[in-house]
């Protein structure tokens, strides 16, 4: 089997007189979480969108699962799973009713009450959707996401209104998805999410991708000039360095053992996402 999950070359979608997405190039591997960043209005929920199959395209190649999204079969639905961004289900349905409705929809469904308890959801299982909290509804939106155990699943801003004790379980149910091989593409507008989850990360800005990288090495985080802190006679020293370990190595000796109140820092993934998305303004 092709180890690629989405191949896109030269994508573009036009509203009118906006490119919303002009020429994105983009490779997901089989079995990778891949987070897509990006300002408002970047281009992330057309592009997402479009491989969803849920939004024509203008221009450019797509393959998903090795399926043109632009014409999309019913079975090929059924291997995805999609969270979007703004959803809208029947108020007055319980949460196990629409997990176990979608449930339907698919050839072979995850057991509804282990899914619901996936999404810690299990003591609302039969309130209804119109009773649940903002947070509460995004968890259900992601049960419903995950119901069919789909071979690719799409989250378009899944844990936005999520209570921070939520996310961490979110992350830890998507931690384990991935694990269990579910390729995963996902946007976020949370740099710890991404940082926590993404096997890569692409940078979007301005309908194109602005860089694609780990998020430990993106932007050249991984090598750029350290701040090395420590606590001296004198008080807080910091020192910008490219040699760090060198640094360390002397201060170590200067101290005879262990450095007071020792920190090296490097940029982290906002730092470099920020002068990105900067650059492109
Ligand atoms: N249905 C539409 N009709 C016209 N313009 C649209 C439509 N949908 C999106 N756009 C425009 O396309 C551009 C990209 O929007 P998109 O929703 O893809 O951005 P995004 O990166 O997902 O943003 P956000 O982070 O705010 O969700 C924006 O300029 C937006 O105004």
């Amino acid at each position: 089997m092709n180890d690629t999950a989405v191949r896109v070359r030269d994508l573009r979608k036009r509203y009118g007189d906006v490119d919303a997405v002009n020429g994105v190039d983009l490779d997901i591997h089989r079995g990778e979480v891949f987070a897509l960043l990006g300002p408002n209005g970047a281009g992330k929920s057309t592009t997402i969108e479009i491989l969803e199959g849920h939004r024509r395209r203008t221009g450019g190649e797509v393959s998903v699962l090795g399926t043109d999204p632009g014409r999309p079969t019913r079975k090929w639905r059924g291997r995805l799973g999609i969270v979007p961004q703004t959803s809208n289900e029947q108020p007055e349905l319980s949460v196990r009713e629409i997990v176990a409705h979608f449930a339907g929809y698919y050839p072979r469904p995850r057991n509804v009450d282990e899914v619901i308890e996936a999404v810690g959801l299990t003591d609302k299982a039969g309130a209804r959707l119109a009773h649940l909290s903002g947070g509460q509804r995004r968890r259900v939106d992601v049960a419903l996401g995950i119901i069919g155990d789909p071979e690719l699943l799409f989250l378009d801003e899944p844990t936005t209104g999520f209570d921070p004790d939520a996310r961490r379980r979110f992350w830890r149910l998507i931690e384990g998805l991935a694990h269990g091989g579910t390729t995963i593409l996902l946007t976020t507008h949370y740099l710890d999410e991404a940082e926590a989850l993404a096997d890569r990360v692409g940078v979007i800005a301005g309908g194109r991708v602005v860089e694609v990288g780990s998020p430990l090495e993106l932007g050249g985080r991984a090598t750029a000039t350290a701040r090395v802190g420590w606590l001296g006679p004198e008080g807080r020293q910091v020192l910008e360095t490219d040699s760090p370990t060198q640094v360390v190595a002397e201060l170590s000796q200067k101290f005879d053992g262990e450095v007071p109140e020792l920190t090296v820092t490097r940029p982290t993934l906002e730092d470099v996402y920020l002068t990105m998305i900067g650059e492109t303004r």
